[in-house]
């Protein structure tokens, strides 16, 4: 169809080390499997890049378990198998066949409740090496979406190549894969506007960065249409050829698809019913009696198979004894008789140094963590920015709310007439900036987190940076509108206008916006959007039902109250609040023949703030602060790791046990 031609020469910037590199541009509707093959020489930069090891994963005797109402349940059972570098494998089974299980536990992604041996080139696996050598790609992967797809394969070259490579190499190796992967034209293209088929094989450009040695996929076909599968399948086959181990999990592929897997593992009801060369299933399943037609899908016989035979997966499990025999198309190996791996002293050889130089090194991720806290600030800058939207959004409301409060409570700040209403006009701007920054990171978070899990599965960077520079990130923009907001309100309601009084009536009302952002956080990264939004507000209401307790009885509040009360940081703002306002005033004017709170001091005594200290409200505030947030880090290291769901399941099952 297109007569562009297939190679183009780079020219290499000359801190790189060795001649100029061919990059094959592989045009999109030239994704075929001999045409990649052709290009055989793609991806050289990447490949120059520090030796990775082939990595070969055994596993042996895999069973997993969880806690379920009625007890314990088994997903899987004794599975065992082994997958090649070289080699693109396939993981096929029915749906709740246990496939995204053990995708997760060879990946590392889950491993509690998990029994049995997993071996890297023939030694116990060591989580920590092997996470820095693979790559998960989730089946629900968000990709930053206001970022461009050359933005973001830089960002992902930054924080996961780090100083290994300079800035030249680096761009190369980002032009090379893009080439590679068929997504060059679309560079400029924002991430949000890729098509179904783009967005994945962005996913896995973005791993590819630091050449991992072996990568996982959790269903990359699902959505897509049967061109797009193709190309992806296609670039998975070569990323294969060039000595990557490939294991990825497939619903229903078509025939024309089967044929490019190098390897299949079945797997149903948490048994292995075949593992070994896709050519090969036919005849296996001949050997058991039942016989594809020549006509037939033999990944769609199979699965049909599995479905329809009760006796099917028992039987096929037996044959194959449960992923120790393996189908290859030379021979029939058994993992137990013939340990081909052990026998490969160069691979074992290379891991070995590879482990001991990781070891030597022990640099967890490959920037540090001012780095990744700079690149990562510099990204959610960038793509708050670029939401002028919500930034439209935020903006209308901080001058909306402020100009209604300033409207209601309009000219009342030095009435001694009406002086409750000053004081509820504090509460007003507190129940302003409580809910709306509750809010943002309530509805918003659960989608970031996402997006999230990925990169720190995948330890692009570490959770305290990037819990850094996401704390650091929101104060730019909470300032401006906040201040935004208190001049409005503050200016219309007729405040006393004092400077000194001003800046504290500001530094609660930001301070009260950023602990509740830190509230929002905590339940945004523990709860999802449907749950957050009804357990935040539900959190709130008490809280400030707390905060306004004692009003017009502020001498009598009882002691037992005092204690519930100053569990609400709502109570602290709101007396920081008042006391900026009233504190050491003069008398307010009165227009009548009596005012009751024409004295200040009054008011603060009746509504029980009177011996309240500005600064220990602060103080308070700041406290109250730094629970948020660090609850709420740890609530998010939790949800990032699959553990924290299992393990909590298991404490409640052994919790309803006991009883
Ligand atoms: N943590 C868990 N708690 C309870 N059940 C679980 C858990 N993890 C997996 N399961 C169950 O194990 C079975 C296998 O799940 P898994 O997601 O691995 O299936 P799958 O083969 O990937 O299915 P699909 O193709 O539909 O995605 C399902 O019945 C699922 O409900």
């Amino acid at each position: 169809m297109s007569n562009v031609p297939l190679v183009r020469r780079a020219i290499v910037g000359a801190s790189l080390a060795h001649a100029p590199v061919d990059i094959q541009l592989v045009q999109e509707d030239q994704w075929t499997p001999a045409a990649l093959e052709r290009a055989g020489s793609t991806l050289k930069a990447l490949n120059r890049m520090a030796k990775r090891p082939p990595v070969h994963i055994q596993f042996e005797d895999v069973c997993y378990t969880v806690a379920s109402k009625k007890g314990e349940r088994r997903i899987l059972h004794s599975v065992s198998g082994e997958f090649r570098s070289g080699e693109l494998t396939c993981i096929l089974g029915p749906s709740g066949a246990g496939k995204s299980t053990l995708l997760n536990i060879l990946a590392g992604y889950t491993s509690n409740g998990v029994n049995g041996r997993i071996s890297v080139n023939g030694q116990a696996r060591d989580m920590r090496v092997f996470k820095k050598l693979s790559s998960y790609i989730m089946q629900d992967d968000l990709l930053q979406p206001r970022l461009t797809v050359a933005e973001s394969m830089k960002i992902a070259a930054d924080l996961k190549v780090g100083k290994e490579l300079c800035d030249a190499e680096k761009e190369l190796i980002v032009e090379e894969i893009l080439q590679t992967i068929g997504l060059w034209q679309h560079r400029d293209s924002m991430s949000q506007h890729l098509s179904g088929g783009q967005s994945k094989r962005l996913s896995v450009a973005l791993e590819l960065v630091n050449n991992p040695p072996i990568m996982f996929l959790d269903e990359p076909t699902t959505g897509l249409d049967v061109v797009s599968i193709r190309q992806l399948v296609v670039l998975l086959r070569l990323l294969s050829r060039q000595g990557r181990t490939i294991i990825c999990t497939v619903h229903q592929p078509s025939a024309s698809l089967f044929t490019l897997f190098d390897r299949v593992y079945v797997l149903s009801r948490g048994l292995c019913c075949y593992q070994g060369a896709s050519p090969l299933l036919v005849p296996f399943l001949t050997e058991i009696g039942h016989i594809c037609p020549i006509t037939h899908n033999p990944a769609d016989f199979v699965l049909e198979t599995l479905v329809s035979t009760t006796e099917a997966p028992a039987q096929m499990s037996e044959l194959c004894q449960n992923g120790k025999l393996c189908r290859d198309l030379d021979k029939l190996t058994s993992r137990g008789r013939k340990p081909v791996l052990h026998s490969d002293e160069s691979i074992q050889r290379i891991f070995v140094e590879h482990v001991a130089k990781e070891q030597l090194l022990r640099m967890e991720f490959a920037t540090t963590f001012l780095s990744q806290f700079w690149i990562l600030l510099k990204r959610m800058m960038l793509q708050t920015k670029r939401n002028s939207t919500a930034l439209w959004i935020q903006l209308i409301h901080h001058v909306l709310a402020a100009v209604l409060l300033g409207g209601i409570f309009y000219q009342i700040g030095n009435d001694g007439t009406t002086p409750i209403a000053n004081f509820k006009f504090c509460i007003s701007c507190l129940v302003f900036f409580m809910y709306t920054y509750v809010m943002i990171p309530v509805l918003l978070f659960p989608m970031e987190m996402r997006m999230l899990r990925r990169e720190y599965f995948n330890r692009w960077y570490s959770l305290k940076a990037y819990y850094a520079a996401l704390t650091i990130s929101s104060v730019p923009l909470m300032m401006s509108l906040g201040m935004l907001f208190i001049v409005i309100s503050y200016v219309m309601s007729g405040q006393l206008m004092e400077l000194e009084r001003f800046v504290l009536f500001s530094i609660v009302g930001l301070l009260t916006g950023f602990c509740s952002e830190g509230l929002g956080l905590l339940v945004g990264s523990t709860f999802s959007v449907t749950n957050g939004s009804i357990l935040g507000p539900a959190t709130l209401a008490p809280l400030l039902a707390l905060c306004c307790y004692g009003m017009g009885f502020g001498k009598f509040i009882e002691p037992f109250m005092k204690i519930l009360m100053s569990l609400s940081y709502l109570r602290y703002a709101l007396s920081g609040l008042c006391l900026a306002i009233y504190n050491k005033r003069p008398l307010m004017e009165c227009d009548d023949i009596f005012c009751v709170y024409s004295d200040p001091k009054l008011l603060l005594r009746d509504v029980g703030i009177m011996n309240d200290n500005y600064i220990i409200q602060i103080i308070a505030l700041l406290i109250f602060t730094a629970i948020h947030r660090i609850t709420a880090y740890f609530a998010l290291r939790y949800r990032l790791t699959s553990e924290f769901t299992s393990k909590f399941m298991t404490y409640i099952s052994k919790f309803l046990k006991h009883r």
